[in-house]
């Protein structure tokens, strides 16, 4: 993949405190890649430095083989669309849409043909003479979008952009985005705290803290096989537990546990043993309810002492004794895992390859 963005030890210095410390990312053309992470990590001071809005501390940011450090947001070739995607409520949706077209003084029909072509991307071809004050939240957003495709930019930014839609609707825009972008194929980069969004709509996902990156990696990748603790934790949730190592080799780790016997796992890049032992993980859904006497090869005894309902699932809190702390544990409820009573004796088979090992 040709690369589009390169971030180079990018830092953003408020007096001594660092919103961005010594960042370096490479993100490429094409891309759906996503800037994930807690309120005050950094990522919307790194969107805004691509885009312009703020100046690096230190550090280069290449945009399509060129540095862009110095250069105004309107000279770059690059479209913000923010989160309370101020449009013009004067203007109708065409004029919203041309808006930014005019500095460029193209000929009318050339502005009509590509105003025409952003509100097609957008599905807003039949609107284009609605006035802004007769949309949706939706169809604003859309407007948005448009207003930023018709620049033509190597590089969408989109910041928090579904923010202020209601769950139903987000869900839909974030569909629409991720057709979109396969639609125009160019590079988006998505600022969100949203842990399903960025899953569901990435190609890759950064996932910050502090001002610092800690793991690019898929969807599925980041998810999987998360480097530390707080990625882990960040995107979706995760038993921890203790583990003494009994062997090590260059990829692997050997380790013994209290309750999951010995078992064998990948050792994360950078990672370092503390006093002989290393933290492991298991997410919620890899632990599943044993209904009857079914033989499991590897198997949980323990007791629910709580229960959230979600819907199609339920959280149990199992209490397993030997372990640090009760197992959260995450259930379809196909099966009645709703129905299994507070204080209940329970059964719960994992498969030892669901086991990761955490760096720290
Ligand atoms: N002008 C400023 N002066 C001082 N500190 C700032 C300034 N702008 C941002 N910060 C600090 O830098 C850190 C990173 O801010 P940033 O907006 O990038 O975080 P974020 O991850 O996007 O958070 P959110 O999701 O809440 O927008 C925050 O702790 C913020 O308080």
């Amino acid at each position: 993949m040709a690369e589009m963005i390169s971030i180079r030890s990018v830092s953003r210095n408020y007096g001594i405190y660092k919103a961005l410390d010594e960042v370096s990312l490479d993100i490429g053309a094409g891309e759906f890649f996503s800037l994930l992470g807690p309120s005050g990590c950094g990522k919307t001071t790194l969107l805004r430095s691509i885009a312009g809005f703020d100046t690096p501390t230190s550090g280069d940011i290449r945009i399509d083989g060129h540095s862009v450090i110095g250069t105004p947001p309107n000279r770059r070739p690059t479209n913000m669309v923010f989160q309370n995607y101020a449009i013009f409520p004067h203007l109708n949706v065409e004029e919203n849409v041309a808006y930014g077209l005019k500095r460029l003084k193209l000929d009318a029909s050339e502005e009509r043909r590509r105003v025409g072509d952003a509100l097609d991307q957008v599905r807003l071809g039949a609107l284009g003479k609605r006035g802004a004050n007769e949309l949706s939240g939706g169809q604003r957003q859309r407007v948005a979008l448009a207003r930023a495709l018709v620049m033509r930019p190597k590089v969408l930014l989109l910041d928090e952009p579904l923010s202020a839609l209601d769950k139903k609707l987000r869900e839909e825009m974030q569909v629409e985005l991720r057709s979109l972008q396969k639609a125009v194929g160019i590079t988006f980069i998505l600022v969100t705290h949203d842990q399903y969004e960025a899953l569901g709509l990435s190609d890759r996902i950064a996932v910050m803290f502090g001002g610092r990156i800690a793991q690019v990696a898929t969807p599925k990748d980041i998810y999987q096989h998360p480097l530390t603790r707080e990625v882990a934790d960040f995107l979706g949730g995760m038993n921890f537990m203790k583990a003494r190592i009994t062997g090590e080799s260059a990829g692997e780790l050997s380790v013994e546990t209290q309750r999951f016997g010995s078992v064998r796992v990948a050792k994360p890049l950078g990672f370092a043993a503390r006093d002989g032992h290393a933290t492991l993980g298991i997410r919620p859904e890899r632990l599943r309810v044993l209904w009857d006497d079914t033989n499991a090869n590897h198997s949980l005894q323990g007791q629910v002492v709580d229960r959230h309902y979600f819907g199609e699932i339920t959280h149990l809190i199992v209490d397993v004794p030997g372990m640090e702390k009760p197992l959260s544990v995450s259930e379809t409820n196909n099966f009645g895992a709703d129905d299994i009573p507070v204080g209940a004796p329970i059964r719960l088979a994992y498969d030892p390859d669901a086991l990761v090992a955490l760096r720290g």
